[in-house]
């Protein structure tokens, strides 16, 4: 052989002969292996995985297995993984194990919506396709096996997938030795020369002719792709083509060929072996032992077909449930994540609500904190303007001292309140002189001024504890307490003589004012408002009378002090 000067190039070509021509492909491994330490660490991966392939197809399986799963976890090639896992649904679904081969056949189909690699997408779906046309899923294998059919990358043709397709169609009892696909198929693989592919689909072509009944064009085929068969020396195909002879020959009534080939067929297998193939090559020989009359012959075949009818019986309903329990479990693991996500959602939403409601009970506390200032603010305000009322209701407007209502009122209070402790107090009535000129001369606005005025000068002469008040429009009203009547006189002439005294100058304007007062004593008296009242004006009334600006107290029986 020419020595390998690519060997990258070489595993390439090495792996595309794997069908094509297989003995080849056997030589080819075993030449880059003589190569191996001057490989790189891809091209000794590829290499590992090739021996795997080879591995298998010799049917070793526990081997081709273990060689693969290293292949998939640490080669760190992606297209070498996916080609390997695509073989490995087929190890693990020839070895029975569907479980494990459903498994990863959910496992690879979840991966292929992020598979961009052409190469590594049609692996993948090829697998998927022989996989589930081993579940019995017909129309799901045939629908990955379209899929693999329409995105055939370079380097790979039509005939695996349009194989698989024949192969999903024959297996769901849904193909004739007539139908277009299985011919479409048989063409593909054999325009681009691969043995093997053909061969399988020769010998399901075999297959139908004979349940069709027509042994003869069955015998045909079986002799003209014997050659190939043998050539390549692939198990299952041998197998199956050496029992298609014996049927062919049972069909044609020529017993003793029929049983010598199902003899072969039953010889290639090996003790405990389960096989559709198996059991039909029993029921040829149990047909044959019956129509020659050897009964004991035939029980003994009966009995091997039973079991094997019941093995390939539990076969397929292994299949089935296996198929069954790996989606089931796919299904569980999916409700899980959403029952996982589910309750972490709302794990979120409670934490959430819990943050909201920290948010809302400050805010409420924030709230109620802003309603009570302006609750209290509020109260405050009205207070104040409470305050403010009460005060401008007890005032005179004009001059700010008590109104004539406000003065009787304490007035009376404050005399209640002395009258217990016996107190001396004296009240005052002021009226100003010939008020009328005034406002008649200078005018009402000049009028107000004097009148404040007036108060002003009063004040001065007054204690913090006395009451001052306006009774009416020029009239005025104290209430002079812990005051003898002597002092209440002498206090109202001082008050007098400081009016008299104190003229009003507004506008460059001088006017002089005087006032009559009228002054009326508890010690005289007694306590009473209304007799203090009463008498006070009669003094006033008395002081205008006899001639005005001047003090007048206690006019009862005429006896009255003038100032
Ligand atoms: N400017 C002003 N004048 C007032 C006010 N209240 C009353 N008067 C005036 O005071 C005057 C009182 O006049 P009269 O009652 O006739 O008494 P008088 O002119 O003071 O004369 P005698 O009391 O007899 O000395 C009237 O002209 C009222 O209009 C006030 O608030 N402002």
């Amino acid at each position: 052989a020419a020595p390998v000067t690519n060997p990258a190039q070489f595993l390439d070509q090495t792996e595309r002969l794997r069908t094509v021509d297989h003995p080849r492909f056997v030589q080819m491994l075993e030449q880059i292996h003589h190569e191996a330490p001057r490989l790189t660490t891809d091209e000794q991966w590829h290499l590992r995985y090739l021996d795997a392939w080879e591995t298998m197809f010799e049917g070793n399986y526990a081997t081709s297995e273990a060689e693969l799963r290293d292949v998939i976890d640490h080669s760190g090639d992606e297209t070498l993984a996916a080609k390997a896992s695509a073989q490995l649904l087929n190890n693990l679904a020839t070895n029975r194990r569907y479980e494990e081969a459903f498994a990863l056949a959910n496992r690879v189909a979840s991966s292929l919506p992020q598979v961009k690699d052409p190469l590594v997408r049609y692996t993948l779906l090829t697998g998927l396709s022989q996989m589930l046309d081993f579940a019995g899923q017909t129309d799901l294998a045939i629908q990955y096996a379209r899929m693999a059919e329409d995105a055939v990358p370079p380097g790979e043709n039509l005939c695996r997938p349009l194989s698989m397709q024949a192969a999903a169609l024959y297996n769901g009892k849904r193909l004739t030795s007539a139908s277009p696909e299985l011919q479409r198929a048989i063409d593909a693989c054999v325009a681009v020369g691969d043995p093997v592919f053909a061969n399988a689909m020769w010998l399901t072509l075999g297959s139908l002719y004979l349940d069709e009944n027509q042994p003869v064009k069955a015998m045909a085929l079986l002799d003209r792709i014997a050659p190939g068969i043998r050539a390549n020396h692939y198990y299952p195909h041998m197998l199956s083509a050496q029992v298609e002879l014996a049927q062919a020959y049972a069909k044609l009534g020529n017993d003793n060929d029929a049983r010598k080939a199902a003899l072969a067929a039953v010889a290639m297998s090996h003790t405990g072996d389960i096989s559709e193939w198996l059991m039909v090559a029993y029921d040829v020989l149990y047909q044959v032992e019956k129509r020659q009359g050897h009964g004991a012959a035939a029980l003994s075949y009966y009995e091997h077909y039973v079991t094997q009818d019941k093995g390939n019986l539990n076969d397929v309903s292994a299949r089935a449930l296996a198929y069954e329990v790996a989606q089931q479990q796919m299904l569980v693991q999916k409700f899980e994540t959403e029952k996982l996500s589910k309750q972490n959602s709302i794990l979120q939403l409670q934490q959430a609500l819990d943050t909201k409601a920290v948010e809302a009970g400050r805010l409420y506390i924030a709230l109620l904190l802003v309603v009570l200032a302006s609750v209290i603010f509020w109260l405050y305000r009205l207070k104040l303007s409470q305050l403010r009322f009460k005060k401008l209701s007890h005032q005179d407007g004009l001059t700010g001292i008590f109104n004539h209502q406000h003065f009787i009122t304490e007035a009376d209070r404050v005399l209640r309140v002395l009258e217990k402790k016996l107190g001396l107090a004296c009240l005052v009535s002021i009226d100003l002189d010939h008020f009328k000129q005034v406002n008649d001369t200078h005018g009402h606005a000049i009028g107000d001024v004097a009148l404040k005025h007036i108060v002003v000068i009063c004040q001065q002469h007054l204690r913090p504890t006395d009451l001052f008040g306006r009774l009416g429009g020029e009239e005025f009203g104290m209430l002079l307490l812990e005051c003898s009547r002597n002092q209440g006189v002498a206090i109202a002439n001082r008050i007098r003589l400081a009016i008299e005294a104190t003229p009003v100058e507004t506008d460059g304007r001088v006017l002089s004012l005087s006032a009559s007062v009228g002054v009326a004593s508890t010690d005289a008296f007694g306590y009473g408002l209304q007799r203090l009242c009463r008498e006070a004006d009669a003094a006033l009334y008395r002081a205008k009378r006899t001639g005005r600006n001047r003090v007048i107290a206690d006019t009862e029986n005429d006896d009255f002090v003038e100032a």
